[in-house]
Parts: structure tokens; C-alpha cells; sequence
């Protein structure tokens, strides 16, 4: 970078030359400071004016040239600088020379083992390949597999990481236990959801306790008033002139994530209607935009985590009052066992750490189940013959019964169609379609390497299109089910410790939800929905429908006696129902 420091004495020509020009031309880029001989001076300035400034300065820079004349300069002067530079230039440049630097500083680390996958960590230090990936996580990856093969290493939002559609290694990351990686979730998803139940693990017991309530065996006395929330809600359905589907199921999903995490006792409606009004606040908020700024989803979102936590803290005061003997026996909904847990050291849950446990329950529920059943009726819509199967299947099942009444757990376990339905539902939309993991240390699966620090992600997504596991794979087929795929290859709810543990509880809400549909009810599209696609979002990779399916519900047999009166969750019999609890 060339100056020449002497241009800025007072009594330097130059410098006077450079004001001149400005006051004559009146314009900024006479700021140049001139560093020529007389002779230089005509040559360079009419060419440094003509490539730059406009014609209204030339006639200020007639009058430079004229005053520069007169001037004090000897002609003889050797020429001192033959290139100036602006402010902004300097900035520039030192600005690209940082950026190298870092860029170099960036490649310098990337690891270059040779266990470690090929693959491409994009141009831009620390931006990586961000853009590509958080716009379609499943295109991207697939573009890889083809130049990389099923594992390679990639960069995006800052971090490095071991991308895998490969079973096998996908298979052994979950299985091997805590020790080598811990689950990872963006910073905006942990500051919502807290990290109480992430980071606890097998041996911590949280985890055991929540799956105990959530398992087959806990759900069994649950089944019954499942039943009835699903029932209650398609009966208000049919009264509506046209039902939003994605929206309404995730009214049916929340009241039962609601009947299930805090129980459904009368005396408590108003705290759990509160609660039931801020959860779409505060679930939407984890998958927008983190802006901490009022008025932003997310700023909102965080609000209402921060009152749902008040609300809980007054139902535990409640339940803490309330008598001795209910706190005898077995919990029925997730809070009252939270309260009763004790650490290895004995130590209760704070506050804190049973809003963590509640709130990702709530999360967890309600938009996963409700994108399943929203999926698949958009399949249903289009493939009639699946439909026809999956309605005869309702049928048969309404036939071998003696008595009218809510379903119970075998009878859901046994509608087979219905099952395979969900399955064929979650592996060709992956509502999860990404999980992540963070290695502690250097970890080896199967010969490639994940260094320390780096991330390692499953995209049960592409593995669950890829025609080399899966015949035809774009088409909706439930039948492919009937015999079990390999374990390894079908990975919606993940497996190994962290596990979903909302697995047999979505199976549960699904089946019963389309058992009633299918069985009592008739329904059909309002309007087409022939460029409806499913998209994925952007901060969490979900798929959301990008138009709101819509359907008009009607009765599809005469009214019967069981179905005109569903047993009310709220409030009528209650008293007696809670009571059994
Ligand atoms: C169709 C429905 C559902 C799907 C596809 C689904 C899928 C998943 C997946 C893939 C994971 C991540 C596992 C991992 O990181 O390896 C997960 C975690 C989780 N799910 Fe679900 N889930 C569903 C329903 C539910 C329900 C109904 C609940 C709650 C009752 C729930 C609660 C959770 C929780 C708490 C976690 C975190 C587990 C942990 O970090 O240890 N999910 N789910």
C-alpha cells in the first residue's frame, strides 16, 4: 500500500492541488491525493478524471490544472508515487487479508486423517455449506452421496461433521452407549427446551421413569381415555363446515400430550387451559427464527415457556398439598412421577428441571404425531385402494366386537394395515428426518473416524429413500411392512439411548385416530391440493405442508347409540373417572 506521508504536509502542492480539486469539482473523489510531477499531472489526472468522474468536473479540473501551473513546483521533481489509494481501499484490503487468513486457519484444521470421510467443506470458512443444507437437508445429502458415497464430512453453521445414510455406522453411533457422544440440539432448541432430559441418560433413571409411563404396559389404562379425546375431537370435526387438518390434529395431539403429562384431574381444567393456550406459542417459537427481540416469535415463544413454568409451579403446589395418599402407588401421568423422583443421591427434581422434562414432552407430542396423521391422510387422499384396505381393515375389526366401547391396546396392536400405515407414513415423509450427535473424544465405528469435537449426523431421511434398501421407494406402500425390514435400515424414531420415548404412544394416537376416521366417519378433500408438497423447515427440519390440507367431514353410518354420546374427558363424569386414577 503506498502513501506518501509527505502528501500531508500544509505546504505539500500536492496537497494543495487535492483541495483545490475538491472545492472546484465538488466532488469526494477529489479526495485522491495527487503525487505527480507537473508533466505526470497532465497525463495521469485527465486519465484518473476520465475513468472516474463524470463530465461536470472537468471543468473544475481545468481550473486545477491552470492554478497548478502557476504553481511553485520545479518541473524537474522525480515522480514519488505512482499509485494512490483511498481509505476504503485500505479497508478492503485489509479486510480480504483477514479473511484469507481465517479461511487458511480453517482448512489448516480441517482433519486430513485418512480414516476420516471425504467430502467438502465448503469455500466460506465457518459458513461452510450452511445455505445448501438448512434449505433441503435431504438435497443436499443426496448431491453428496453421489460424489462421496454414503459417508462423507461436510460444514455448516460453524460446526464439522461426519454425515452418514449408511446403517450400519448410523446403527453403531446410537448403540455404543453414552461415553463416546452426547445428543446435540442448536442453542436456540436448548435454551427452550433446557437440557435436563437430553443430557440425563440410562443410568440417571430419569429417562427409565418417563419410559415406564410411556411404555406398552403404562399406556394400557391410558388407552380407553385416548379414545375418547380422539372421539370427542372427530365428532366436533364433523360439525364443521370444512376441518383444517394439519391444525386440528395438533388440537388432538395437545389435549392428549396434555391428558398424559399432567394427568386429568377436574379440579385443575383452568391451569391445564392455560397451558394448552400457550403450548402452539411456545412449540412454534423452537422452530422460528431465534431473535431475542420483543415481538419476535421466538421472544414470545420464550415468554410462554417462562409462564407455562409458573403455571406448573402452582400445580405443584396443589398437588404437594393435596393429600398424602395420592402420592401412594403408582404415578398415571408424567408430572405427579416427577415429583416423586429422587436422584441416586436422593435428591427431588427442582423447578427447573421438571419444566425441562414437561416441556420437551410437550414438544416431542404434539407436532410429530400430528404431522404423521396429516401425511398420511394426504396419501389417503390419493390412493383410494389404501384406503379401501385401510377401511375394510376398520371394519373388520368394529365385527368382531361384542360391545361398543373405546379400543383397547390389543385391538390397536392388531389392526395391522393400520400399523403399517405409520410405518410406510414415517419413512417416506421422516418427520425426524435428522438426528445429531457431538463426539467426546476421537471415535472409530466401522473403520471411519469422527474426530473429537465433531458432530456426526444420521439422515434417516435419505436412508429412508435410498432404492438400494428400499423397493420404489417414492411410492406410499404400507404392504412393504408385512414382512419387518431389517432393524438398521428403518430408523424413524432413532434407536439406542436416546431413543424416542414417545414411540408406542404416537403408534397408539395414530392408529385409534384413523381407526375412527376410517370406521365412523366419511371424508373428502375441499378443493385440489395437486401442488400440496411437503417441505422441510427451516430451523428444525421437519416436514410442514406448505398449502393447509382441508376436508369435510360427514357420519358414514347411522348415528349409534355409544358414538352420539362419547364419554367426556372434561368435565361431566370426570370426578368419577379421575377418581380411578
Ligand atoms: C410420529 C411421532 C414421533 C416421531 C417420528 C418421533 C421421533 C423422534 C426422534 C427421531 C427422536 C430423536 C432420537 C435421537 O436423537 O436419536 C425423538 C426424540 C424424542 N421424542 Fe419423539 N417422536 C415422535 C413422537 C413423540 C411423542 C408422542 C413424544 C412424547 C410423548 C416424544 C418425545 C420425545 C422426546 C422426549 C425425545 C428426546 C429423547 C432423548 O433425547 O433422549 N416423541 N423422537
Amino acid at each position: 500500500m503506498l502513501i506518501d506521508p509527505r502528501s500531508k504536509t500544509e505546504n505539500c502542492p500536492r496537497s494543495r492541488l487535492y483541495w483545490a480539486g475538491v472545492l472546484n469539482g465538488g466532488r469526494t473523489v477529489g479526495r485522491k491525493r495527487l503525487s505527480a510531477s507537473e508533466d505526470e499531472l497532465q497525463i495521469s489526472l485527465p486519465a484518473l478524471v476520465d475513468s472516474t468522474i463524470p463530465q461536470q468536473f472537468h471543468a473544475g479540473r481545468e481550473r486545477v490544472i491552470n492554478r497548478h501551473q502557476s504553481s511553485t513546483i520545479q518541473p524537474s521533481q522525480p515522480p514519488r508515487c505512482s499509485r494512490v489509494y483511498t481509505r476504503h481501499e485500505y479497508v478492503g484490503v485489509c479486510l480480504a487479508g483477514v479473511l484469507f487468513l481465517v479461511w487458511l486457519f480453517w482448512e489448516f484444521y480441517d482433519d486430513r486423517r485418512s480414516n476420516v470421510p471425504k467430502g467438502s467443506l465448503g469455500f466460506l470458512p465457518y459458513i461452510g455449506e450452511t445455505s445448501e443444507f438448512v434449505k433441503n437437508p435431504a438435497e443436499y445429502t443426496a448431491k453428496r452421496i453421489e460424489k462421496f458415497g454414503n459417508l462423507f464430512k461436510g460444514a455448516f453453521m460453524g460446526v464439522r461433521a461426519v454425515v452418514s445414510t449408511d446403517p450400519d455406522f448410523s446403527y453403531a453411533r446410537d448403540t455404543q452407549g453414552d461415553h463416546s457422544f452426547h445428543i446435540s440440539l442448536p442453542w436456540s432448541l436448548r435454551v427452550m427446551l433446557g437440557e435436563t432430559y437430553n443430557m440425563s441418560t440410562e443410568q440417571s433413571g430419569l429417562q427409565k421413569l418417563v419410559l415406564g409411563i410411556l411404555s406398552p404396559e403404562g399406556l394400557k389404562p391410558h388407552v380407553k381415555h385416548i379414545d375418547a379425546i380422539i372421539l370427542e375431537s372427530l365428532i366436533q370435526w364433523e360439525g364443521q363446515t370444512v376441518v383444517e387438518v394439519s391444525s386440528a390434529c395438533k388440537k388432538i395431539t395437545r389435549r392428549i400430550a396434555l391428558f398424559m403429562i399432567l394427568g386429568n384431574d377436574h379440579s385443575e381444567k383452568k391451569i391445564h387451559d392455560q397451558i394448552s393456550d400457550l403450548l402452539p406459542i411456545f412449540i412454534e417459537a423452537a422452530s422460528s427464527t431465534p431473535i431475542y427481540l420483543p415481538g419476535t416469535a421466538y421472544y414470545n415463544g420464550y415468554q410462554a415457556r417462562l409462564k407455562i413454568e409458573k403455571l406448573i409451579a402452582r400445580l405443584i403446589r396443589r398437588r404437594t398439598k393435596a393429600s398424602v395418599e395420592k402420592f401412594i402407588g403408582p404415578s398415571h401421568n408424567v408430572l405427579d412421577a416427577l415429583l416423586k423422583y429422587q436422584t441416586s443421591e436422593g435428591e427431588h427434581l427442582n423447578l427447573r428441571q421438571i419444566s425441562d422434562v414437561v416441556c420437551i414432552l410437550f414438544f416431542g407430542c404434539q407436532n410429530p404425531s400430528a404431522a404423521a396423521m396429516t401425511c398420511t391422510i394426504k396419501e389417503l387422499c390419493d390412493l383410494p385402494s389404501v384406503r379401501r384396505k385401510a377401511v375394510a381393515e376398520c371394519d373388520a375389526v368394529e365385527a368382531r366386537r361384542f360391545f361398543p366401547g373405546p379400543l383397547t391396546l390389543a385391538e390397536v396392536r392388531n389392526m395391522r394395515f393400520i400399523q403399517n400405515m405409520f410405518k410406510e407414513t414415517l419413512r417416506k415423509y421422516s418427520i425426524v428426518p435428522l438426528t445429531v450427535r457431538k463426539a467426546k473424544e476421537d471415535v472409530e465405528i466401522n473403520g471411519t473416524l469422527v474426530p473429537r469435537g465433531w458432530f456426526a449426523v444420521t439422515m434417516s431421511c435419505n436412508m429412508h429413500m435410498n432404492p438400494k434398501l428400499w423397493m420404489d421407494p417414492d411410492e406410499y406402500n404400507p404392504s412393504r411392512f408385512e414382512n419387518p425390514p431389517k432393524v438398521k435400515n428403518y430408523l424413524p424414531f432413532g434407536v439406542g439411548t436416546h431413543m424416542c420415548p414417545g414411540k408406542t404412544l404416537a403408534e397408539v394416537m395414530v392408529s385409534i385416530f384413523f381407526y375412527h376416521l376410517l370406521h365412523k366417519f366419511k371424508w373428502k378433500l375441499d378443493g385440489k391440493y395437486e401442488d400440496m408438497k411437503i417441505e422441510y423447515g427451516t430451523f428444525l427440519p421437519t416436514p410442514v405442508s406448505k398449502e393447509e390440507i382441508r376436508i369435510i367431514v360427514s357420519r358414514r353410518r347411522p348415528k349409534r347409540k355409544h358414538l352420539s354420546s362419547p364419554p367426556a374427558i372434561w368435565p361431566g363424569n370426570m370426578k368419577t373417572q379421575s377418581s380411578k386414577f
